[in-house]
């Protein structure tokens, strides 16, 4: 398949940054004016059935998005702003192939990879389905060969550990739907995720693993990339040091683009599993980069992701958007980031396998839009991508929830937690689930001035006292959260969840009008890391840098001694 194709003649909607200046826009903003005075506890004062009006269900996904700062007029008016900024057209230029990702010349195509129905899809009038289908064969031959131990090592011993190595979307991903789904693991077979060049994490991986029994996959979509090579050199090292060259075909298998240079790695191109330029890394776990999972969890659990995924892509692509789960938290993302200043959004798992979640999405939402021009090169004229971040509940609690609840910045927060537990344990599952439907609560309710005197008053204090302590109790509450219940994090709601926030930030990145598929800016820093490396040999001073990076690099020389 051709690697590099030319943008579409006529981009599908408008590539204006004139955004501010679209009717919605203005609107809007006036908008969240006239709503100031009215905080949210008021608006569940005024209406019973705000849970119903703003929740939505997709089979066993449950989105309550009531605990907002939006009246019907609030999504008329975003509705309105996803139709000046061609939400729709967008959305059917993706799932239609069509190159959208013009700065590099590709399709975004990852909707591909779990295209349960089979539809086609064309790419340069070419069905890519019959490829796609073909590499889920060859993975599911794979797996059953590692999992019933017809694969051996090269001394005749069954896989008990996966190592993979990758990094940014050939990881992340990769070990977040490994750790969600940890109570699908075969009984034998471990998996591990080697990625920062870091020599302590390959080291620490290493350690205990038998080289007669451990598993590399190298994953990267490009095979260039410097941390993931070196991780794979060394691992290379220990494997033929305590086996042999020989041993290297029945220890490693390749998940990539990049044949040339997987047969260059020594790899047998028999054991590589292919994917595709339309496939971005942050969007790949549900192509080969997605084996080490699909070794974990088995093949038809793998296919449950898909289809939990592709049933989130039907929901994007045919719901009208006021009933559509990504539109609406994309949309309501864009209220707060460019209407309310809320430069950052955590997302909350409160399911302890989903830890890796919040990192995941960092990636997915800041590498996709953390950009400061839009599709036609102009700056853009408002804030672009949040900064995301979270942790499982309900570690955060105890953490940086204090500066959500009182700190002088709105954080809106997404609550995800599953009705059932892997491990209820007794009474902790409902101890954790109180949590979360308190926090959501607190965080909209608050606590006023007149209910926290009342509870201090009530505890003996003194005048003095409580007149000294009053600020500090106070909530000024009117702090917006998405709450996301599903039955249980099994693969198939896993699928659901991630493809919904996947379609999420493809929702705000077509209201900005900038690239969600491409990440130059994580080009600067490799240059000149290059160029730093052959300095950092020898111990002679070096002096062609600013003072500052002088200053370090032979700081570090005079540090590390000779
Ligand atoms: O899979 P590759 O080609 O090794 O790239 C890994 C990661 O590096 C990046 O290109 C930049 O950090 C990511 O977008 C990508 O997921």
């Amino acid at each position: 398949m051709p690697r590099a194709r030319k943008p579409a003649a006529s981009p599908p909607a408008s590539t204006s940054n004139a955004l501010t200046g679209t009717p919605a826009w203005s609107t809007l903003a006036a908008h969240r004016d006239a709503l100031a005075g009215t905080p949210m506890r008021e608006m569940f004062a005024a209406d019973p059935d705000r849970f119903a009006r703003y929740s939505l269900r997709l089979g066993d996904l449950l989105l309550d998005y009531s605990k907002n700062r939006i009246t019907d007029e609030t999504m008329r008016l975003l509705l309105d702003l996803a139709a000046q900024t061609g939400v729709e057209a967008k959305r059917d230029a993706m799932f239609a192939g069509e190159v959208i990702n013009t700065t590099e010349g590709r399709a975004v195509l990852h909707v591909a990879l779990r295209n349960r129905a089979n539809r086609p899809i064309l790419l340069d009038g070419q069905d890519v389905m019959p490829e796609v289908n073909r590499v889920l064969a060859q993975m599911r031959d794979f797996c059953a060969a590692v999992r019933d131990g017809a694969w051996t090592g090269a001394t005749g011993k069954p896989v008990t550990d996966v190592v993979n190595i990758g990094i940014g979307g050939s990881d992340l991903g990769p070990v977040m739907v490994a750790e969600a789904l940890k109570p699908y693991w075969h009984a034998r077979i471990r998996p591990h995720f080697v990625s920062n060049v870091d020599g302590t994490h390959i080291a620490e991986t290493l350690h205990g693993l038998n080289p007669e029994t451990t598993l590399f996959l190298v994953a990267s979509k490009t095979f260039t990339t410097q941390e993931t090579l070196t991780n794979a050199h060394t691992a290379r090292r220990w494997l033929t040091t305590a086996l042999g060259e020989g041993a290297v075909p029945k220890h490693f298998a390749a998940l990539s683009t990049n044949a040339e240079a997987v047969s260059a790695f020594g790899i047998d191109t028999a054991n590589m599993f292919a994917f595709w330029d339309w496939v971005g890394g942050r969007y790949s776990l549900w192509s080969a980069i997605g084996l080490p999972v699909a070794l974990a969890i088995g093949f038809d659990r793998f296919t449950d992701l898909l289809d939990g995924a592709h049933a989130m892509d039907e929901h994007f692509r045919t719901a009208p958007l006021a009933e559509n789960m990504p539109a609406i938290l994309g949309l309501l993302g864009v209220w707060y980031l460019n209407f309310h200043g809320a430069s950052a959004q955590a997302l909350l798992p409160y399911d302890q396998y989903m830890h890796r979640f919040a990192a995941h999405f960092q990636q997915v939402d800041m590498e996709s839009n953390g950009k400061r021009v839009t599709l036609d090169g102009a700056p853009v004229d408002t804030d672009t991508g949040p900064v995301i971040f979270g942790e499982p509940g309900t570690n955060g609690q105890h953490s940086f929830y204090q500066l959500i609840h009182q700190g002088t910045r709105l954080i809106p927060c997404d609550f995800i937690a599953p009705a059932i537990s892997h491990n209820p344990m007794g009474e902790h599952h409902p101890i954790l689930l109180s949590n979360f439907f308190a926090q959501t609560e607190a965080l909209m309710k608050g606590k006023t001035a007149d209910e926290a005197r009342a509870e201090l008053e009530a505890s003996g204090m003194g005048a003095d006292q409580i007149a000294a302590l009053l600020p500090h109790k106070v909530f000024p509450g009117d702090r917006p959260t998405n709450s996301l219940l599903v039955r249980r994090i099994d693969p198939y709601t896993l699928g659901q969840l991630v493809a919904l926030y996947e379609h999420k930030v493809f929702v705000q990145g077509a209201v900005w009008g900038v690239n969600s598929f491409d990440q130059w800016g994580v080009e600067l820093g490799k240059q000149l890391a290059k160029a730093i490396l052959p300095e950092l040999k020898g111990d002679a001073p070096v002096s062609s840098h600013d003072a500052s990076t002088n200053g370090l690099i032979n700081a570090w020389k005079e540090m590390r001694g000779s």
